[in-house]
């Protein structure tokens, strides 16, 4: 199969390269950047003599003619007007940005800052958390790839949530980021002497993931009332962890949530939970599509602690985009994605 990425350039769109060029199925077609066409080598020199393709302007048109998906791994705003360009053609898109998440037009401008993409492209967007909603993925055109700190806390919440075992109000996820995270574009925050050495809290009740979390939640537990999501920089290149306190509804051990864990993510290959008394820690899945899972019930507060780390590239990004567009397609979600992390 022919795939086409645009936005190549980025942290997302480079990671997606180092993924499908060992891809079992898909074929790199071609790659696309706003910059003059010159070899990726240029911009990516760690690609030397592995992969030298030059980069060609985004043309919608052409690339839906030649390829038979595109991944788009730019910022929202461009994703959304892309997407739209697609659109009704004869080819699968899966968009990287936050751009066709947000369901409700005025909810995605309230936090994204911009107007929201038509309803028509809105409607057919398909919400891509591989692991909870594979029926609609395997017949998605259109997929929405979830964003990276979404995707950490939503399958540490998802079977407790499915399950009605927890309060749905006062749920607490404290998110904390690596700097590639924010892409790579220059800002002062995370310039070296801002962040090394530093751990600092960013976008305080205002971040754009709130509603794409509390949108699912809502589908898994219509009682589910608003969260507290708080994100921090830290200083580390890769990884996400989200650390998450909700209250029980009933008595439980540790040993009978782990095992709800482990029963509900038993066929599903990317999430692994840790046995109890395990926690990981976000180098144990730096590199791969992983999202490791720990958990422990304070039986003093009644409250449930939730662990879970994910590389914010992989399966916070490019990594669940190549799951997805494999279960689009009906191949294994694994292929192209088989990697050890990379440890230490
Ligand atoms: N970094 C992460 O961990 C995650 C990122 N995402 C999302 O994935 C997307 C990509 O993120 P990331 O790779 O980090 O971002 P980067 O800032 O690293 O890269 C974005 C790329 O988009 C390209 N671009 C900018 N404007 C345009 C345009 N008008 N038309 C076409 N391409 C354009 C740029 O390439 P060029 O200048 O060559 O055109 C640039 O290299 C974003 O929507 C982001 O929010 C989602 C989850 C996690
Ligand atoms: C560390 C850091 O700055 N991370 C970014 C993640 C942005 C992102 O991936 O945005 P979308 O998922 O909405 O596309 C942030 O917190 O805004």
């Amino acid at each position: 199969m022919k795939v086409a990425v645009i936005g190549t350039t980025g942290y997302g769109g480079g990671e997606l390269i180092r993924i499908l060029h060992n891809h079992p199925i898909f074929r790199i077609h071609s790659i696309h950047s706003t910059r003059e066409e010159m070899p990726i080598t240029e911009e990516f020199p760690h690609l030397n003599s592995i992969f030298e393709d030059s980069l060609k302007k985004v043309e919608p048109e052409q690339i839906a003619e030649e390829a038979d998906l595109v991944f788009l791994a730019t910022p929202s705003g461009i994703s959304g007007k892309l997407a739209q360009q697609f659109y009704g053609k004869d080819i699968q898109v899966v968009d990287l940005s936050g751009d066709l998440r947000i369901k409700n037009s005025e909810e995605y401008k309230k936090w994204y800052k911009h107007d929201a993409v038509n309803e028509d492209t809105l409607a057919d967007a398909v919400y891509g958390l591989s692991e909870w909603n594979r029926e609609n993925i395997i017949n998605a055109k259109l997929l929405s790839n979830p964003g990276c700190y979404p995707t950490a806390a939503l399958l540490g919440l998802g079977p407790v949530s499915v399950a009605g075992v927890i309060e749905p109000k006062g749920i607490i996820i404290d998110g904390k980021s690596g700097v590639s995270g924010a892409g790579k574009t220059l800002s002062k925050t995370t310039a070296f002497a801002e962040m090394n050495d530093n751990f600092r809290i960013y976008k305080v009740n205002q971040h754009q993931h709130i509603p794409e979390i509390e949108q699912q939640l809502k589908l898994w537990d219509g009682h589910s009332t608003p969260v507290t999501f708080s994100t921090h920089l830290i200083p580390i290149t890769r990884g996400i962890m989200t650390t998450i306190y909700v209250q029980l509804k009933k008595e439980l051990t540790t040993s009978e949530v782990v095992e709800l864990y482990q029963e509900t993510y038993l066929n599903h290959p990317f999430v692994r939970v840790r046995k109890e008394g395990q926690y990981p820690s976000v180098k144990e899945v730096c590199g791969s599509n992983f999202c490791d899972i720990g958990l422990n019930v304070d039986e003093r507060t009644g409250r449930l602690t939730i662990v879970s780390v994910i590389d914010n590239l992989m399966k916070g990004a490019a990594g669940q985009a190549v799951q997805n567009a494999n279960l689009m397609n009906g191949i294994d979600e694994k292929a192209g994605l088989n990697f050890i992390p990379i440890y230490p």
